[in-house]
């Protein structure tokens, strides 16, 4: 099935603009907020520590905050990833992005991969939750496996990338393994290293449904709705759900 035409407003309703980077200052976060704002953007995705800070600047607006757990390793106890997340929900935050415990899924402890998704999923059960793969340093068995351990965890969302691991961002292969695995059930965010329009159309085109993106308006400046057609011509297997999974 081809997925829906993504139009400029499907876009900014499926995309969290981000900034990760370690050491924004207090000023950055507001120019970044105000530009979010401007965008059109439906979320922002900051720092956890930045949560509280971001509601002055998103005052009035329908932006939502994405937050992330375990960020950007994945290799903390699940009892802190699930202290961190009830943190982030108690701060304002109305999704949750965590890292899963690579080691995990490397040595294929799907027990202990359920787990520790379950302890971030008890944490916030009325939040919106992604599970961060780093997909660039799985196979595609390790994928599916954690794909699947998500899903058994009550995750909404399976996510490629953290956009920090030098294995690198996402791919169109690895979407589209996830799509094939969950997709329809979860929904899948696609992210790290995405920097252009016809990028975001080929994910889309392969099953994404959400993008991190911090080259959000270099996408938007260079974004043509009468390309559309060349993204409905995929034989990807994307739900183009709109906002939702
Ligand atoms: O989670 C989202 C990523 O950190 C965004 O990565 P990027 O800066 O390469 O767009």
């Amino acid at each position: 099935m081809s997925p829906t035409a993504l139009t400029t407003g499907l876009f900014l309703a499926n995309a969290d603009h981000t900034l990760l980077a370690p050491g924004t200052t207090s000023a950055e976060l507001e120019t970044f907020l105000l530009a979010a704002r401007e965008l059109g953007v439906a979320r922002v995705c900051i720092s956890p520590t930045l949560i509280v800070e971001a509601a002055g600047p998103l005052r009035s607006s329908p932006v939502q905050v994405v937050t992330v757990v375990g960020f950007p390793s994945g290799v903390h106890a699940a009892e802190v990833k699930a202290a961190e997340a009830a943190q982030a929900v108690s701060d304002g935050a109305a999704e949750l992005d965590m890292v899963v415990n690579r080691g995990l899924v490397r040595a294929g402890d799907w027990a202990g991969v359920e787990a520790e998704i379950s302890a971030v999923r008890e944490a916030a059960t009325d939040r919106v939750l992604k599970v961060i793969l780093e997909t660039a340093a799985l196979s595609d068995a390790e994928i599916i496996g954690a794909c699947r351990a998500a899903e058994a965890a009550g995750a909404d969302f399976v996510k490629t990338s953290t956009g920090f691991d030098p294995a690198g961002g996402a791919s169109v292969h690895a979407v589209r393994l996830m799509a094939d695995t969950v997709g329809g059930r979860l929904g899948i965010k696609a992210s790290g290293g995405i920097r252009t329009a016809a990028a975001v159309r080929e994910l889309w085109t392969a099953g994404a449904t959400r993008f991190g993106v911090s080259g959000t308006a270099a996408i938007l400046a260079e974004w043509d709705d009468t390309a559309r057609a060349a993204s409905n011509t995929g034989s990807g297997s994307g739900s183009g759900s709109g906002s939702g999974y």
